[in-house]
């Protein structure tokens, strides 16, 4: 970006937005940079110092930098949002003062509560302002809740047991393990765990943050010496909301801390959620009698989210950025991107800012011009042949069996995968893809779309061969 690109967009934000919200929010960031370019669109990175800042700046101005920033430059823009580096907080010598700010900020942000306002609340995430009163540095990111969270199958269980924390915690599912891959959708139902208990209890003492932050207030204490200072700041909680613990594997006197924090608050029922990559058995160089505990409570997974629930994600998405959805085009869209809701939201942005920059209206030849990179990569060999090619091989049956009457288990279950796949995976309606497979009846992939992608929620084994042949497919 030429330098003064982001300059003018400053300029403009700054005459568009409130003063205050562009000193907050806007003002702040590093200047933005150029990508390299890989169509007619101009891909800008932008920095942004933490995790609360960044969900910040993409729920309420991602959309309307890129429209600035397209206007100036005269092509779309595509904002790519990205954490800074880390970079660790200098050890202090001398007796400790209070919990630091700086450090205690990143990643996560302070204060959901009413009191605190929302500027307040950045500034403080990065040590630029006094903190909040001890009570209210929760470290929450008010907008992510469960009113903004859409609830499908793929997390139904983790939502349904989240919910149930939030409303009676330290009671049932002690600890909440909760799994899954990049950009499910983990972090959000903690955040939401925490808002919606903070607005029962305003009074209770919720605290979010990062493996790596407790990590890190390890390491210093450590140097410093000062271990009752972290005791006295963990394990006086209520609800303790512990992000990707993966990030403690070959840190042992980490996992000794977490392990004493950990028995300090179940002794005291307070409530303990953490999420991760991994199930508790999977993490690796983590001591088995944390991970024992970790498994102590309730296990769950979040799931890559089903077309329905994509689909929903999308439209609920589009109406908090002002634009209502068209069905069509949200199923074109969820169709094409499926790999994670963060992806999904990207390719969101995507055609919103396209529509924006060309003043034409959402429909499906928009879309897909807005993410044609998109559909050329992954729509490369995906047909219903190859599917069908696919999970034979894989089931080890012949293709003909694919279109064949025969119903014995070792074959019906294979083609029925083979439906689920292709309704997932291709653009073809229930009765194109019946016709496929022997000319059968619309009803009958429906039934078998439900039956596998229910299945799926609940039998670990069916959803990994499933993860597997979606990545052989998508090669
Ligand atoms: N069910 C959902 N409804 C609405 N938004 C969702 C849903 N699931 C995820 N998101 C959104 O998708 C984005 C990624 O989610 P989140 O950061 O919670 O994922 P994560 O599983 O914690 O990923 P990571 O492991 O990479 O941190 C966020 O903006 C979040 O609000």
């Amino acid at each position: 970006m030429t330098p003064d690109l982001w300059q003018r967009g400053c300029e403009r934000l700054a005459s568009e937005l409130p003063e205050q919200q562009f000193n907050t929010w806007i003002r702040p960031l590093p200047p933005a940079e150029v990508l390299p370019q890989d169509d007619d669109t101009m891909r800008v990175a932008l920095r942004v110092p933490n995790r609360f800042k960044l969900d910040w700046i993409r729920s309420q101005y991602a959309g309307r930098i890129e429209t600035v920033l397209s206007d100036l430059a005269g092509l779309p823009v595509r904002l790519d949002l990205q954490l800074a580096p880390r970079e660790l907080p200098p050890v202090r010598p001398g007796p400790a003062a209070s919990t630091s700010p700086a450090h205690d900020a990143a990643p996560g942000l302070v204060a959901a509560s009413a009191a605190t306002s929302i500027a307040t609340l950045a500034a403080a995430a990065d040590g630029t302002a006094t903190p909040p009163p001890a009570a209210s540095r929760h470290k929450l990111n008010p907008a992510l809740t469960f009113d903004t969270l859409v609830a499908g199958r793929a997390n139904q269980m983790a939502r349904t047991a989240a919910l149930h924390v939030a409303g009676a915690p330290g009671a049932m599912y002690n600890p909440l393990f909760i799994y899954g891959g990049v950009g499910l959708g983990k972090t959000h139902l903690v955040h939401a765990v925490g808002n919606a208990l903070l607005k029962d209890r305003p009074d209770a003492r919720v605290l979010y943050l990062h493996a790596e932050q407790f990590i890190s207030d390890v390491v210093r204490n450590y140097q410093r010496k000062t271990f009752d200072e972290l005791k006295a700041k963990y394990h006086q909680l209520d609800l303790l909301l512990i992000d990707d613990v993966q990030f403690f594997a070959g840190k042992e006197r980490t996992q000794e801390e977490f392990f004493n924090a950990f028995e300090a608050l179940l002794a005291k029922r307070a409530h303990i959620i953490m999420t991760s990559d991994t199930y508790p058995k999977g993490l690796v160089d983590i001591d088995e009698r944390l991970t024992s505990r970790f498994d102590a409570g309730l296990t769950v997974a979040i799931e890559p989210p089903e077309l329905e629930m994509r689909v929903a994600i999308l439209i609920q998405k589009a109406r908090v950025d002002g634009v209502e959805m068209p069905e069509d085009v949200a199923f074109f869209v969820a169709k094409n991107v499926r790999a994670n809701v963060r992806e999904l939201e990207g390719a969101l942005r995507k055609v919103l800012a396209y529509a924006r920059f060309t003043h034409k209206d959402v429909n499906i030849a928009l879309a897909r011009e807005a993410l044609k990179d998109l559909l050329s990569i992954q729509n490369r060999q995906i047909s219903v042949e190859n599917i069908q090619k696919t999970v034979a091989d894989f089931y080890k049956i012949k293709v003909a069996d694919m279109y064949s009457k025969k119903r014995p288990a070792s074959i019906a279950r294979p083609r029925q995968i083979a439906m689920f796949l292709a309704k997932e995976m291709t653009q073809k309606s229930l009765p194109e893809i019946g016709e496929l497979f022997g000319g059968r009846d619309h009803t009958t992939v429906l039934h078998a779309v439900r039956k596998i992608g229910g299945e799926r929620q609940k039998n670990s084994e069916l959803n990994q061969q499933l993860h597997v042949l979606e990545q052989t497919l998508k090669g």
